[in-house]
């Protein structure tokens, strides 16, 4: 992952602008994105995920230079390229654990196939049961009805499955106490690192420090400004 001369604004928000020089991360390396609230970082996760795109510069995910690619490309891009996991886990409360995890595999031929196609959901199971929960319990379960913190790593779970080279998550331990905190990472750089991937993860925490390869301090990478108001965080 790699951005090169990034440059975008916020067009309806007093002006909001991030520019960053350069900001490369290995594959297979896992790295803490750290910065003060309203810096700057989940606008920096959504210029990667390619949610929105920079009015000047280059974001190459695995080669490919996704700020260059048609929206319908850059929606398929991600959706086999990217695993992305939000603070508030968008998981759909109906449907159950296991349809939530295969979900991203509808829009993705390539990660489903790497999922195991047809035999997709017995990769579901098995990833069920590695993060603590048995699937002959939850996979049959609504995710609406699942603790918070088994939603969490439901969210994870979606977000692994068809092993995406990107894991993007934007606060994902919030939600939890200092326990359970330090094992959701676990769970996720065992993962991650099981299936050769690469994570960029925000937190507020930075005593998850020690569970990642490096930390980044946003202001060390990325120039914010506002047009009026307020100064740069
Ligand atoms: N969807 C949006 N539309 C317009 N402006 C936005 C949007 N999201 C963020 N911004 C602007 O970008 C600035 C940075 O917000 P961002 O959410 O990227 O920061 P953050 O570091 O992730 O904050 P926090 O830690 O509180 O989540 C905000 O102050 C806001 O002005």
């Amino acid at each position: 992952m790699d951005l090169e001369a990034v440059g975008f604004s916020w067009r309806r928000s007093g002006g909001f602008s991030i520019a960053i020089d350069r900001f490369a991360i290995e594959k297979g390396e896992r790295v803490l994105l750290a910065g003060p609230s309203g810096s700057g970082k989940s606008t920096l996760l959504s210029l990667l995920a390619g949610i929105i795109t920079p009015q000047q510069g280059r974001i190459a995910i695995a080669g490919t230079d996704i700020a260059r690619l048609r929206p319908s490309r850059r929606d398929r891009f991600r959706a086999e390229n990217i695993g992305l996991i939000f603070q508030s886990f968008n998981l759909i409360p109906y449907l159950s654990c296991l349809d939530n995890i295969l979900l991203p595999l509808h829009f993705a031929p390539e990660r489903r196939a790497r999922a195991g196609g047809t035999e997709a959901a017995a990769q579901a199971r098995t990833l069920l049961s590695r993060i603590g929960l048995d699937p002959d319990l939850y996979a049959g379960e609504a995710a609406g009805r699942l603790s918070v913190g088994q939603q969490q790593r439901v969210a994870v779970l979606r977000a692994l499955i068809g092993a995406p080279g990107l894991i993007i998550a934007d606060e994902p331990t919030s939600a939890l106490d200092r326990a359970h905190q330090d094992a959701f990472v676990a769970v996720l750089s065992e993962e991650i690192a099981r299936m050769g991937g690469t994570l960029l993860m925000v937190s507020h925490d930075m005593s998850l420090a020690p569970l990642f390869d490096r930390t980044v301090a946003l202001e060390s990478v990325a120039r914010v400004t506002r047009a009026r108001g307020d100064r740069a965080a």
